[in-house]
């Protein structure tokens, strides 16, 4: 499959500090990756990587195959970078037409609002949009390079539940149009809906990488719950896993959850309410950036 974007131990440092550390990742054509990570992980110095903002201290970046640079000035790749600013006073299709004279091969001005879901809105002007709006035409004027790679840093930063669901209903049109596209994020539950791969960034580095489901069993618990009073405690068998009681609720954080429900089920305390819930990307994601992550990925995968 031809791969859209490749960093080989790439490193990147700013003074003393290495915020891209020998990062070795490769997509291909067509995929959804997720870049995620705490603040100060790397994620939008990788992104800067693959811009040619930044230059490589080691290792080598390419994009379709060329110099991030010269991808960038063919409209290879395009970003949605953090912080960018809109123009106020003009409307939607104006700031686009001008954003598509930058690109050799641009999309129409109508195509691009349209991806971005903005059709209804192209005379619209610029300061009278909504944050979730203004959000989609910033995606608008990465969409109208027509390039085949689109990079988003933290698009849905600031977005409210509303804005961030319409900016990744327009995404998701994109990427069925076959583009890839690589976005950093904070938001787990971003990733599990809109991703077809996760690549989870800590200090530099990729600690792990495979789909939503993989990265969410990787590291997290599964939890079970039930009622119980406390004079029923006693009965309990030993559980797999760590049982935590709180206001009258048994909690079991456990990796094998149908062998505490069948220990439950079994025994002779009078339990109630019984619930199961998968292991939350919110665990699993604090496992696995955490010291021990790399770890615990390769053996969840093994
Ligand atoms: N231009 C720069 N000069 C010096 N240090 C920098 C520069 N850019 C980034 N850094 C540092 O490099 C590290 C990685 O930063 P980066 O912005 O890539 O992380 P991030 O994962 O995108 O974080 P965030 O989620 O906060 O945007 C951080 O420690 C940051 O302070």
């Amino acid at each position: 499959m031809e791969t859209a974007i490749a960093l080989e131990r790439a490193t990147k440092r700013f003074g003393e500090l290495t915020a891209v550390d020998a990062l070795t990742l490769e997509v291909p054509r067509g995929a959804t990756v997720a870049l995620l990570g705490a603040n100060g992980a790397g994620k939008s110095t990788t992104v800067g990587l693959l811009m040619g903002l930044h230059a490589p201290d080691a290792g080598r970046v390419t994009v379709a195959g060329l110099a991030p640079r010269t991808a960038v000035v063919q409209g290879r790749i395009a970003a949605m970078l953090q912080d960018c600013g809109l123009m106020p006073g003009v409307t939607a299709a104006e700031v686009v037409a001008l954003g598509r004279r930058m690109y050799p091969a641009p999309l129409h001005v109508e195509e691009a609002l349209e991806l971005a879901g903005l059709r209804e809105l192209a005379h619209r002007r610029v300061d009278r949009m909504s944050g979730g709006q203004a959000q989609r035409l910033k995606f608008a004027l990465v969409a109208v390079a027509g390039a085949d790679t689109m990079l988003l840093d933290e698009p849905t930063r600031a977005l409210d539940v509303q804005g961030r669901r319409e900016f990744w209903a327009a995404m998701r049109t994109c990427a069925a149009s076959g583009r890839t596209i690589l976005f950093a994020t904070h938001y787990l539950d971003e990733v599990e809906e809109n991703a077809d791969r996760v690549v989870v960034m800590a200090r530099g580095r990729i600690v792990a990488d495979g789909t939503p489901a993989q990265i969410r069993e990787a590291g997290g618990q599964s939890v079970v719950r039930f009622r119980i009073p406390a004079t029923e405690l006693a009965q309990l068998p030993e559980l797999p896993g760590r049982l935590t009681v709180e206001h009258g609720w048994a909690t079991v954080r456990t990796a094998d959850p149908d062998t505490v429900v069948r220990l439950v089920a079994r025994g002779d305390a009078a339990w109630s309410d019984l619930r199961v819930a998968p292991p939350s990307l919110d665990d699993s994601f604090l496992a696995l950036t955490g010291p021990t992550g790399p770890a615990l990925f390769e053996e969840a995968r093994a």
